[in-house]
């Protein structure tokens, strides 16, 4: 049943009403700052309450875009889009969702906006667009790709050379309101609240839109606050990271929006579907299934062995099931099919310990999901919207 229906009072909510009949959000918000003064109330807020599709937003381009459709193409969510330069498309597994590729910073603006409901994009771009916004809710906090961190860097050398943590950096006495520490960021809401937040009093901030780690050389910042992955731009450009510098770790996660998920309908059964379908994968992309074959005198006689090995235990225990032959003409069962889910990691040091109690003919094979009775951030989610 799908879940909605157990909130019988959303179905009359304004969000749930027909699409405005005239015009997109976009149009509609240009013409009454610009050109009409009698249409002045009518704000985005209000169209975007007034469709009744559901809207995803995607990076359009950049790191996050390539691995974001691959997401969702390994959990069966393809996304359709007939051309590349097209900014909307479709996930024809989920009726009425509408996907809308944007800048990473836009999917924040517009959830924030209500022009989208859901979003999958970097925590970092979530929080600095975000700004603390409590209806910005993350769904999933952990899509395994996108990593990176937002960190604080200082030269590595000159009056920096011996300078190696926060604490160090907010101690020099160089630091006036005449002569602040020069930070330059692209994250503007980030980098001074972290500032602030670890008592470093005499600041200042400018930005620019890239090649932040340039500043410090051309003598227009002292420091950066920008993301690092591998952290080889830093190096390249003679900057160094310190202790307890690090504003925020990053990776990709699924964002929605609070007010649509419990007013509009049908976006609280999508993100359920995405949100199982995403758990289910990510789990079982860490882990393969391994069969063998062990000879045994009953079924419980190789469970026993099997479980005496630790890297054997599967997620709840193996699997054991009797192998039938035909021998002088009776069925028995000398043989036993061992079924578990070992971690990748732990693969080869699974087959040696199979081996060590007898298995053969072991066979590996690559998981898609691991679907299990409920999802934990399913719970969580509930939680957070008070359901
Ligand atoms: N080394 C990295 N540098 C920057 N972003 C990274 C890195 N590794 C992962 N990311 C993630 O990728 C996201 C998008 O980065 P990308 O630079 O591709 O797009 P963008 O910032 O929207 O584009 P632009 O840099 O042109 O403004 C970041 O917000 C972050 O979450
Ligand atoms: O630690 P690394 O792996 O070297 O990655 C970090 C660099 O990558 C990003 O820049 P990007 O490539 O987006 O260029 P930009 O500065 O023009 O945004 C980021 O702003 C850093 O400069
Ligand atoms: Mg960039």
């Amino acid at each position: 049943m799908p879940l909605i229906q157990s909130f019988p009072q959303l179905r009359s909510s304004p969000f749930n009403s027909p699409p405005p009949p005239l015009f997109p959000a976009r149009f509609a918000v240009f013409r009454c700052s610009v050109a009409s003064p009698v249409t002045v109330n009518v704000t985005s807020d209000e169209i975007a309450m007034k469709r009744n599709n559901i809207r995803l937003g995607l990076p359009s381009k950049g790191r996050m875009a390539t691995d974001t459709l691959d997401l969702l193409k390994d959990c069966q969510l393809s996304v359709k889009q007939v051309n590349p330069r097209q900014y909307v498309a479709e996930i024809p597994q989920i009726e009425n969702l509408e996907v809308w590729f944007q800048r990473p910073k836009d999917v924040v603006r517009k959830l924030v906006s209500g022009d989208l409901d859901i979003g999958i994009v970097g925590l970092d771009t979530v929080s600095e667009f975000g700004q603390g916004n409590e209806d910005l809710i993350i769904v999933h906090e952990a899509l395994g790709y996108g990593d990176c961190h937002l960190s604080l860097a200082i030269p590595q050398y000159g009056i920096f050379e011996n300078i190696n943590s926060l604490r160090d950096l907010a101690r020099m006495p160089l630091w006036t309101a005449d002569r602040p520490l020069r930070v330059a960021t692209g994250f503007t809401y980030l980098g001074p609240k972290f500032m602030k937040e670890n008592g470093l009093e005499h600041v200042t901030f400018s930005t620019a839109d890239g090649a932040l780690e340039a500043a410090p050389a051309m003598g227009t910042a002292d420091a950066i606050v920008d993301l690092v992955s591998s952290g080889t731009t830093l190096r390249e450009n003679n900057l160094k990271e310190i202790e307890g510098g690090v504003v925020l770790e990053s990776q990709a996660v699924l964002v929605a929006s609070k007010k649509s998920l419990i007013q509009r309908q049908g976006v609280l059964d999508t993100i359920h579907e995405i949100l199982e379908r995403f758990e289910a994968h990510l789990r079982a992309a860490g882990q393969f299934t391994v069969v063998a074959n062990m000879r045994g005198s009953s079924a419980e006689e190789v469970a026993e062995r099997v479980l005496s090995q630790p890297s054997l235990s599967g997620l709840q225990g193996p699997t054991v099931s009797p192998v039938f032959c035909k021998r002088d003409g009776k069925t028995t069962a000398e043989y036993y099919a061992i079924v578990i889910c070992v971690p990748k990691k732990l693969l080869y040091k699974s087959v040696q310990q199979l081996r060590a109690i007898g298995g053969s003919g072991v066979l590996v094979s690559p998981l898609t999901y691991i679907f299990d009775e409920e999802t934990p951030r399913w719970r969580e989610l509930l939680l957070k919207l008070g359901l």
